[in-house]
């Protein structure tokens, strides 16, 4: 099994992900979970989604060898007609909008569907293409990124170019995605209009029934006129805050609800400049596993050897940035073998400011599946003990194994619980306590390209509401004199600060202490917070506040102090909850 490292990100949303069962695949009509909001708010909607019948006779042109692949493909027809980065996207697509897979660029060996993927364009067309090579796979890698970020904006020219919005929500599902591919592939990535339209056409007529073929046809043609004369059709952004809200949301292809919560918070232009920097092709950082006893000059010497442009961190020692060249980081096996872990330097401060010390005990509240677990783990330089708490299983077996892998886990122990179970049953106390809170993720969108469209305004709220529980319960766990570090890699206000002004009226035992001893000083905010800001650092957005428990808590808090504190030592508790 491939095993990742990603980016620090927000994972609320996994108690609702759905993934695409292969035996709903199989059938012709298949129900899919429930569309997310934007879906069916924004754009056509369809609970029920008719795929098209198996390969049409005339569109397979040969037979796949009788041993290269699943029973299942052995039995189906491979098309050479159609290419292969456009069937595969357009089922990527499908997968992501309607089965709740993630579309992570990096996700699953880069394939999107690891080496599956074949049997699921298969299985949802009705025939296979030939398999992708590696310029296809970046192709794949940039349309499915590219279509999903710039979804609304295209959705815009779609309907513009149809006769009647009725013609454009009644379309199947399939066939939008089709157009979506062709319209960001002639508008965003100027590929040569007619050779776009041709294979669209195929794509459609073969995967669908000619009559689909006919549509795209005459959608596509109208498209490449208007883009050869320079004349798309415009966006308005205009009239009062709400319309200049929606017109903004539709030019940056983003929610209107995002827009004007950006707006109200840091004016219209860094609104602009957060949406382009969501639309711009994500880059990526890496961090040399010092655990293995690697350094950051180990990794560039490889990376070097594998030519892959790069530049060390501005910001923190072993770590560096990559702009491209992350597919052949994958294929050289850098991180199956453990020399390096893909991590945002935004995510490396956070643990800058938690300043593991060898011989600490620290408790990571939220930790799967382990970005800063394993480089916090890595600092202590195998003397201190880890603790990584999660609700999530799957999720901690994947931080385990990972750990294994960076010759880290001797240091940790993985606690399978819900943290606000766990801190009630006040079991013992630690040096330094991380809570990297579930959050909306708004600060990693250029990463996520499909998270803008899964978040709701509604989540906001119970997301604040679980972040002051967590941190509730994590503050249980901090030692008299210890510290508290609360993260999220949003950069929304009332996640962030208002959540720890919250907390502090709650908690009078606590106090701010200022990270600038810890990150450089344009990461800190006036009330010594550090915040990465996606337009100000050129890196993802992020937040962290480092909290002091007053050391005479216990004296000063008289009736609320721990009861059955330390009644357990900490070997108790890694024997008590651990699962390894
Ligand atoms: C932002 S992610 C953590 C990312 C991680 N710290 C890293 O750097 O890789 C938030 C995590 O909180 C976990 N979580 C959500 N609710 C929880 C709860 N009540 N108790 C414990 N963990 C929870 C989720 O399963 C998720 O893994």
């Amino acid at each position: 099994m491939e095993i990742w490292n990603f980016p620090a990100c927000s994972f609320f949303s996994d108690h609702h992900t759905h993934t695409i069962m292969p035996s709903l695949l199989s059938g012709r009509i298949l129900h899919f979970p429930k569309l997310s909001a934007t879906s069916s708010s924004e754009s056509y909607s369809s609970k029920q989604v008719k795929f098209p019948k198996k390969i049409s006779q005339n569109s397979a042109t040969s037979v796949r060898p009788a041993d290269s692949g699943s029973p299942l493909r052995k039995t189906h027809k491979l098309n050479l007609e159609v290419s292969p980065h456009r069937a595969v996207s357009a089922v990527r697509l499908m997968r992501i909008e309607f089965g709740g897979a993630f579309a992570d660029l990096l996700n699953e060996q880069g394939k999107g569907s690891g080496d599956n993927e074949m049997g699921y364009v298969e299985r949802t067309l009705g025939f296979r293409t030939r398999d992708l090579d590696d310029r296809d796979l970046r192709l794949v890698t940039e349309v499915v990124g590219g279509t999903i970020r710039w979804r609304r904006y295209l959705d815009h020219l779609i309907l513009s170019l149809c006769h009647d919005e009725r013609t454009f929500r009644s379309m199947e599902p399939l066939l939008v995605q089709i157009l979506r591919i062709g319209f960001y592939e002639i508008t965003k990535l100027d590929m040569p209009p007619y050779a776009v339209v041709d294979e669209s056409v195929r794509l459609a007529k073969v995967a669908l029934r000619p009559g689909a073929g006919n549509l795209v046809n005459g959608i596509l043609r109208k498209l490449a006129v208007l883009k050869e004369s320079d004349s798309l059709p415009a966006v308005e952004v205009d009239g009062d805050d709400r319309q200049q809200a929606r017109g903004l949301a539709t030019l940056y292809s983003h929610p209107v609800w995002m827009v004007r919560r950006w707006t109200k918070y840091f004016g219209q232009d860094t609104a602009i400049k957060l949406m382009t920097w969501n639309n711009s092709y994500p880059s990526f950082s890496l961090r040399a596993n010092t655990g293995k006893g690697l350094t950051g000059a180990d990794l560039v010497s490889r990376l070097k050897m594998l030519k892959v442009p790069h530049e060390p961190s501005l910001y923190l020692d072993d770590f560096v940035r990559l702009k491209t060249g992350m597919q052949n980081v994958i294929q050289a096996g850098l991180l199956k073998e453990g020399f390096c872990a893909v991590q945002d330097e935004s995510a490396g401060l956070v643990v800058s400011i938690v300043d593991p010390q060898p011989g600490e005990n620290i408790i990571d509240c939220c930790a799967a599946p382990g970005g800063k677990t394993l480089f916090m783990a890595s600092r202590l330089n195998g003397q201190g003990k880890l603790f990584a708490v999660d609700i999530n299983e799957g999720r901690l077996r994947i931080l385990r194994e990972t750990a294994k892998l960076h010759q880290v886990i001797d240091v940790i122990s993985t606690i399978h619980s819900d943290l606000r179970t766990f801190s009630t049953d006040k079991v013992v106390e630690w040096d330094k306590v991380l809570l990297d809170a579930p959050c909306s993720g708004l600060g990693v969108l250029s990463k996520r390209a499909d998270l803008r469209w899964n978040r709701r305004l509604e989540d906001m709220e119970q997301l604040k509401h679980l972040q002051d529980e967590l941190l509730d319960s994590a503050s249980r766990l901090v030692k008299p004199g210890g510290v508290l570090i609360y993260s999220t890699c949003s950069i929304d206000p009332e996640e962030n600060e208002e959540r720890i002004e919250a907390f502090l009226l709650r908690h009078p035992e606590f106090y701010i202490d200022p990270v600038n001893k810890y990150v450089p000083e344009n990461f800190v905010t006036n009330r010594g917070f550090y915040m990465s800001n996606p337009v100000k650092h050129e890196l993802d957005g992020a937040f962290a506040a480092r909290l002091h428990e007053s050391p005479d808590r216990l004296l000063s808090q008289v009736g609320h102090s721990k009861p059955y504190m330390q009644q357990f030592s900490l070997q108790a508790i890694i024997i008590r909850y651990s699962n390894h």
